[in-house]
């Protein structure tokens, strides 16, 4: 048995049982049983289904939002927009379900050809606890437009949202089994990986975890994908229009505690702004209302456990102790109202004098950490941006059009941002370069990772025998 705790109260909200070999065994049978019939439908059959699952989760978008803060601890403001995402991304790929087709090429002779896209099979999705029912949609979505089945697990810090989503699939007419939820960790997570009968294996999580997961998927010739972490750029030239360059960087570092896989948490500023963009980003930071994230107005709630707090809160230290200066934040905070007092929370935290040999800007610290760099010339600081094992994302503001291009151009990450940051509409593919991972999610191209390429060859002739 595992524990749920709510976050920004720090006290268990519900328990669950880890899912062992028999039931993921089960949940493989039911899911197959379920691909029977739903790979069977048309693209006009599967889009109905995914239509009414969307308008479902948009009529309890506030009930899901909620039980989000509360597992989670991502203030409600945030996880209305995250809800959003989700409805508007099983949208796109209902419209996209119908529209699925292969080629017809012409031969000699008369013959032809013609290929069809059809579905892998089961699809596992294992997902990480920063954004539980985003994450579960993301995947589900394309997987089940493509005619697939999906067992999906969360991760055991976040597993309640998903089951929300089972039951809207399940409303919305999906065969049973078709989207499936199992609880557990790591173990429970390899006996999915390991099963002979998964097609393909969606993971989200972090680049250690990620390698283990393409070890497994190896074994049995898997295909994957796989989004990992990250510790991106974001760099702002002196031309930048300096209102939306800071409100760039607060929504790169401190969406969701800062715990975004793809947040430019190495902000490069042009020295002849840093002192300017400075004062203005550290005013604003301090302005960030943290709280119950079921407020409001709160913009901050807590992270997600104690360990993931502690290792924050040591990345700080270590920051301090390698020379950089912390201008606001990277502490403990205690919310004043005393329901709140067993919460996460720390303060929103900037970090300057940073080099790029330091450990803060080096690693991903998935919290509400940003450090701060100066630099030169666009040719230094693309060199810098890109000396990094990650390549999820990355930002440029400038108002110079042609340079805003040359950068993106030059920038080694899978997104990057042109004067905004962390935006994510379901019509764009997101996923990563380097050790950030591959295969994408969202957009028209994640058909191509949810399906796989018949081709028929068709002779309108005789056989000419080479014997
Ligand atoms: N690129 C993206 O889209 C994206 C999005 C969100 C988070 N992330 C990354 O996720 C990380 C944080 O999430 P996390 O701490 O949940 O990551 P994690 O790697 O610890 O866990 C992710 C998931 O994998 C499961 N898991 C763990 N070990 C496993 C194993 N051996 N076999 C199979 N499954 C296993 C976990 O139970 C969980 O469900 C960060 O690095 C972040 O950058 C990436």
């Amino acid at each position: 048995m595992k524990s749920a705790l709510c976050f920004s109260l720090g006290r268990v909200i519900a328990t669950f049982a880890c899912s062992g070999e028999k039931e993921v065994n089960l949940a493989v049978e039911n899911a197959k049983a379920a691909f029977k019939l739903w790979s069977k439908k048309s693209g006009l059959e599967r889009c109905q289904v995914l239509l009414e699952a969307a308008r479902i989760i948009k009529e309890r978008k506030d009930e899901i939002a909620t039980m989000e803060t509360i597992n989670n601890g991502k203030s409600i403001f945030e996880a209305r927009l995250d809800v959003d995402t989700c409805w508007q991304c099983l949208e796109y790929y209902a419209g996209l379900a119908a529209s699925m087709a292969g080629e017809h090429i012409q031969l000699p002779g008369g013959s032809f050809g013609y290929t069809r896209r059809e579905p892998l099979g089961v699809c596992v999705g294992i997902g990480a606890w920063n954004y539980p029912f985003q994450i579960a949609c993301w995947k589900s979505a394309p997987a089940l437009a493509c005619g697939n089945a999906m067992i999906f697990k969360p991760s055991p810090f976040t597993p309640v949202s998903a089951l929300l989503l089972a039951e809207i699939y399940t409303k919305a007419g999906a065969p049973p089994g078709l989207f499936n939820v199992v609880q557990g960790g790591a173990a429970t997570g390899q006996f999915l990986c390991h099963h002979r009968e998964v097609a393909k294996i969606s993971f989200t999580g972090s680049v250690p975890t990620g390698v283990k997961i393409m070890e497994m998927s190896a074994k049995g010739v898997k295909p994957i994908t796989l989004e990992l972490g990250g510790k991106s750029p974001l760099i702002i030239f002196s031309d930048c229009n300096m209102e939306n360059a800071v409100k760039g960087a607060l929504m790169a570092n401190f969406l969701t505690q800062g715990q975004v896989c793809c947040n430019g948490t190495r902000v490069f500023v042009q020295k002849e702004i840093a002192d300017k963009f400075i004062n203005e980003v550290v005013k604003q930071t301090q302005k960030i209302k943290l709280g119950d994230p079921l407020l409001e107005d709160t913009r901050m709630g807590p992270l997600i456990n104690a360990p993931h707090l502690e290792r924050v809160l040591g990345f700080v230290k270590l920051a301090k102790e390698q020379g950089a200066t912390v201008l606001c934040g990277g502490e403990v905070y205690v919310p004043e109202d005393p329901k709140l007092k067993h919460g996460y929370y720390m303060t929103p935290c900037i970090l300057t004098n940073c080099r790029d040999d330091m450990t803060c800007v080096k690693e991903e610290i998935f919290g509400p950490v940003m450090s701060i760099l100066t630099f030169g010339t666009e040719a230094e600081v693309l060199e810098r941006a890109n000396d990094t094992t990650f390549g999820l994302a990355a930002g440029v503001f400038t108002r110079d059009i042609q340079r805003a291009h040359r950068v993106a151009a030059e920038l080694q990450a899978g997104t990057c941002y042109i004067n905004n940051y962390n935006v994510s509409p379901v019509e764009l593919p997101f996923g990563g370069y380097k050790k950030s991972g591959f295969g994408r999610e969202n957009g028209r191209v994640t058909i191509e990772y949810y399906s796989q390429l018949k081709t028929v060859c068709v002779e309108m002739g005789d056989v000419e025998s080479a014997f």
